[in-house]
């Protein structure tokens, strides 16, 4: 554990604060790397940064086994579109000209090992990301990545789940430095039939006993209804299936960002 924060993590608590002071939880919005195309990418996540807090962009992935249909096929498409883990991070740097945001970056831990850990952390300080989301990375596994990413100036962001023990909730939220993300479901991304938060506040609390650094949730929050449930035990607010599918349905993404950032509101 570093004492000093890395300016990613700076960049990170300072978006959870400016909502919070707005009495809102943060916005943050998700968008799969070179998706719907890499030619298409930039405009989708410039209609998501016109009102998020932090922008996720998930690296395309073949085996995301964390991801339920609808985020695996937009993974499919942006690889076969050529989006490869280089490609994205060079979306990323494009952004950053335009934008002042915090991003983070969502990865499994095989693209960051196919570039090399090191050459991948250059690449993503590089391109301006300020802190990475590692679904299967177990915090006192790969101790290699976070002291890398620290050195990097990156922070670091581990997922708890409602089945996660008392002892790993206290693991998990130590060693996040950006942002602590507890999942509202035990199970794979994406939109649900009805509302499946009843377990948000009770993994909350825990997570709030261990957790230095800001608690968003995310899986499932798909409108402004489920936002607001949200937004009313968390610190921020994650959204990536219904955004993929509004893409899709070649809904105005930015309509459906604005109704959902309201949703954040308290
Ligand atoms: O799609 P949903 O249900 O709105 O959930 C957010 C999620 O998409 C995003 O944070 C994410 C995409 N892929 C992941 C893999 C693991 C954990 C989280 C993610």
């Amino acid at each position: 554990m570093t004492a000093t924060l890395t300016r990613g993590a700076e960049r990170i608590h300072a978006a959870f604060a400016r909502a919070r002071a707005g009495n809102r939880a943060a916005f943050i919005p998700f968008m799969t790397g070179g998706f719907p195309s890499a030619a298409g990418f930039p405009a989708v996540a410039d209609a998501l940064l016109a009102h998020a807090d932090i922008l996720e962009v998930g690296i395309p992935y073949s085996d995301p086994l964390g991801d339920g249909p609808t985020i695996q096929r937009a993974s499919e498409q942006a690889l076969a579109g050529g989006t490869s883990t280089r490609r994205t991070l060079e979306l990323v740097r494009d952004l950053r000209r335009r934008h002042d945001t915090p991003i983070a970056l969502m990865t499994y831990v095989n693209p960051i090992y196919a570039v090399g850990p090191r050459e991948f952390m250059r690449l993503a300080q590089e391109a301006g990301v300020d802190g990475l989301i590692l679904p299967d990375l177990p915090p006192d596994q790969d101790l290699e990545i976070a002291d890398l990413a620290a050195e990097h100036g990156l922070a670091v962001t581990f997922l708890i789940a409602p089945t996660s023990t008392p002892e790993r909730v206290k693991l998990v939220a130590e060693a996040c430095t950006g942002f602590l993300y507890a999942v509202s479901v035990t199970g794979v991304t994406g939109t649900r039939e009805g509302s499946a938060l009843a377990e948000v506040p009770a993994m909350l609390a825990l997570a709030r006993q261990h957790a230095r650094v800001p608690v968003a949730v995310g899986f499932g929050v798909k409108d402004a209804a489920t936002a607001r449930q949200v937004a009313s035990v968390a610190d921020g607010v994650v959204v990536g299936s219904a955004f993929i599918q509004a893409v899709q349905g070649g809904q105005d993404v930015g309509a459906l960002a604005a109704e959902i950032a309201a949703g954040c509101g308290r």
